[in-house]
C-alpha cells in the first residue's frame, strides 16, 4: 500500500476532491488525521464572535432578534427548543446572509435551519414570491411545504387583520391551473417547489423571481446527478435569478467531492464567493444510534429471510427498500418487485394490518394517501423504492431493510438515514441489508467509504 506524509494526503485529498478522475482514492478518509468533528470551509471561515454561540443556548436565544416572535412560539409548541448541532452552527451564518452549503447527517435537522433563515428574511406583508425552496421529490415538497406553514400560522395576527406569510407548494402531479390563478392574484410569499413544475411556471412568465430574496436546494447533490433535472437547476442559478441578488442555500447529507462542488458553486456563479461550507460531524456520515447488520441467502430465499427477520425483530415501525422495476421486466408486463413483496408481506405477516407502498410509479394521490396514512400514527410496514429514500421524514421508523442492494454508497446512506431521526434520542435503530454471497464485497466498499461496521447475522 503507498505510504503517504499528511500533507501529500491532504493535497492528494484536495485533488481528488477537484477532479472526478480521482474519485478511485475514496478510502483516502482512513489516512486522514481525524477531521474536525464540525468544519467551515471554503472561505475558511470560522465563527467570528458575532456568528460564536454558547452550545448550550436554545433556538430561541438563537433566533432572537431575527425569527418573528409567533414563529419562534410555534416552533416551540411543536417541541423545536434546544437547537440541533448543524442548527447552532448555522443559523448564525443564515442570518447574516452568507450563502451556505449545510452538509450533515440525515435527520440532523437541515429543514428547519434554513425555514428559519426563509422566515426571517421573508416580509409577509408585501404580495410577492420572496423565497424558492427546491426540492426533487413531490413527497419531500409536501412535507416542506407543511412544515413551513405550520411555522408560519399565527393565529392571534389572522386576527388582528395582518397579512400572514403564505406558502405555496408548487409540484409535480399538483393543479397547477389553479396554482396559475393564484400566482396571478396574489403571489405567495414562500414556494416549496420541484424543478419540473417551477420550471413551466418560469418558462410562461407566470412566476417571477424578481423579489426573491432566498433560494433553496434542498437535497443538493441528488439534483446535480439527475440527467432531467440538471439543466433545469442551472438555468434557475445564473438565468431566473443571480447569485448577486439573492441568498443561497443548499443542503444534503451527502456532497460527494464537497470541495468540487464548493469551487464549482463560486466558479459557476451558483453562490457568491464568500459562500461558507458548514459540515458537521464530517468522520461519521451517518447517526451513530444506527447498528448496521447483513444476511447472507440465495436470491430465492429473500422472502423468507425477510419474513424471519421481521418475526425475530418485531420491528415498531419499518420501510423496506426494494429497487425499482427494470424497463425489460416493464415490457414483458410482469408485475413489479414491489407489488409481488407487498402481496408476499400481507399473506404471510399478520403484525400490521395492512402493508403500504410508495413507488415512482403509483400516481401522485396514491403515493400522497401511503405517506399521511403513515404520518397518522401507530406502527407501520413501508415497500419503498429509492423514492422514500430522500428527505422522507418518518420519525417513528425503527427499522430499515435493504430487500435489495442501493446502487451506491450514496443511497445507502439516504436509505438508513430514514431511521434514527430523533435529534435528542439514543435509540439504536436498525438497518438490515439482505444480501447475496456475491454482494458482500458491495457492501464491504459501503462500510469502507461510510465508515460503519456490519455485523452478520445467522438466521
Ligand atoms: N431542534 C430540534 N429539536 C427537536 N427535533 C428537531 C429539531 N430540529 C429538527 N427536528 C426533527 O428532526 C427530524 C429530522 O429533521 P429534518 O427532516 O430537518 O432532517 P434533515 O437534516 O433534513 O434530514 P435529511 O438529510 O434526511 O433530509 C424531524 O422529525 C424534525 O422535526
Amino acid at each position: 500500500m503507498a505510504c503517504f506524509s499528511a500533507t501529500q494526503l491532504h493535497a492528494l485529498s484536495w485533488t481528488s476532491s477537484l477532479n472526478p478522475n480521482f474519485s478511485f482514492l475514496a478510502p483516502k478518509l482512513f489516512y486522514y488525521p481525524k477531521p474536525l468533528r464540525a468544519s467551515f470551509t471554503s472561505s475558511n471561515v470560522e465563527p467570528t464572535t458575532e456568528t460564536k454561540v454558547s452550545s448550550t443556548a436554545k433556538l430561541r436565544e438563537l433566533c432572537r432578534g431575527h425569527v418573528p416572535d409567533h414563529v419562534i412560539r410555534r416552533a416551540e409548541e411543536v417541541g423545536y427548543v434546544i437547537p440541533t448541532e448543524v442548527q447552532r452552527l448555522a443559523l448564525p451564518f443564515l442570518f447574516s446572509g452568507r450563502d451556505c452549503v449545510l452538509h450533515a447527517q440525515t435527520g440532523s435537522g437541515k429543514t428547519l435551519a434554513y425555514l428559519l433563515q426563509v422566515l426571517s428574511a421573508v416580509d409577509s406583508q408585501r404580495a410577492a414570491v420572496q423565497a424558492l425552496i427546491v426540492v426533487p421529490t413531490r413527497e419531500l415538497g409536501m412535507q416542506v411545504t407543511k412544515v413551513a406553514r405550520m411555522l408560519a400560522a399565527n393565529p392571534s395576527e389572522c386576527d388582528s387583520g395582518l397579512k400572514l406569510c403564505t406558502v405555496m407548494g408548487l409540484l409535480d402531479g399538483g393543479m397547477l391551473k389553479r396554482h396559475k390563478s393564484w400566482l396571478k392574484a396574489e403571489p405567495p410569499t414562500i414556494v416549496v417547489a420541484t424543478i419540473g413544475s417551477l420550471s413551466q411556471m418560469l418558462e410562461k412568465h407566470i412566476l417571477k423571481l424578481d423579489s426573491c430574496q432566498v433560494l433553496v436546494v434542498d437535497e443538493v447533490d441528488f439534483m446535480f446527478n439527475s440527467s432531467k433535472e440538471v439543466s433545469s437547476l442551472k438555468r434557475l442559478l445564473t438565468s431566473y435569478s443571480s447569485s448577486k441578488n439573492r441568498q443561497t442555500i443548499f443542503a444534503s447529507a451527502s456532497i460527494p467531492q464537497h470541495r468540487r462542488f464548493l469551487y464549482d458553486c463560486m466558479q459557476q456563479k451558483w453562490t457568491r464567493a464568500d459562500v461558507v461550507h458548514v459540515h458537521v460531524n464530517s468522520v461519521e456520515p451517518m447517526p451513530s444510534c444506527l447498528h448496521h447488520r447483513f444476511v447472507v441467502c440465495n436470491k430465492r430465499e429473500k422472502n423468507p429471510m425477510l419474513l424471519s427477520l421481521l418475526q425475530r425483530d418485531s420491528p415498531e415501525s419499518a420501510i423496506i427498500f426494494v429497487s425499482e422495476q427494470s424497463e425489460k421486466s416493464k415490457k414483458e408486463g410482469t408485475a413489479p418487485p414491489t407489488t409481488l413483496l407487498v402481496d408476499f408481506l400481507r399473506s404471510s405477516y399478520g403484525r400490521f394490518s395492512d402493508v403500504s407502498l410508495l413507488e415512482e410509479d403509483m400516481n401522485f394521490n396514491r403515493r400522497a394517501a401511503s405517506l399521511s396514512e403513515l404520518r397518522g400514527g401507530g406502527g407501520y410496514l413501508l415497500v419503498a423504492t429509492d423514492i422514500a429514500a430522500r428527505g422522507v421524514d418518518l420519525p417513528d421508523t425503527t427499522h430499515i431493510y435493504n430487500f435489495d442492494s442501493p446502487k451506491n454508497a450514496v443511497n445507502y446512506l439516504h436509505r438508513a438515514g430514514r431511521t434514527g431521526r430523533k435529534p435528542f434520542s439514543d435509540k439504536t435503530c436498525f438497518v438490515t441489508s439482505i444480501i447475496t454471497v456475491e454482494e458482500r464485497f458491495v457492501l464491504q466498499r459501503f462500510e469502507n467509504e461510510l465508515m460503519f461496521c456490519c455485523e452478520q447475522l445467522f438466521i
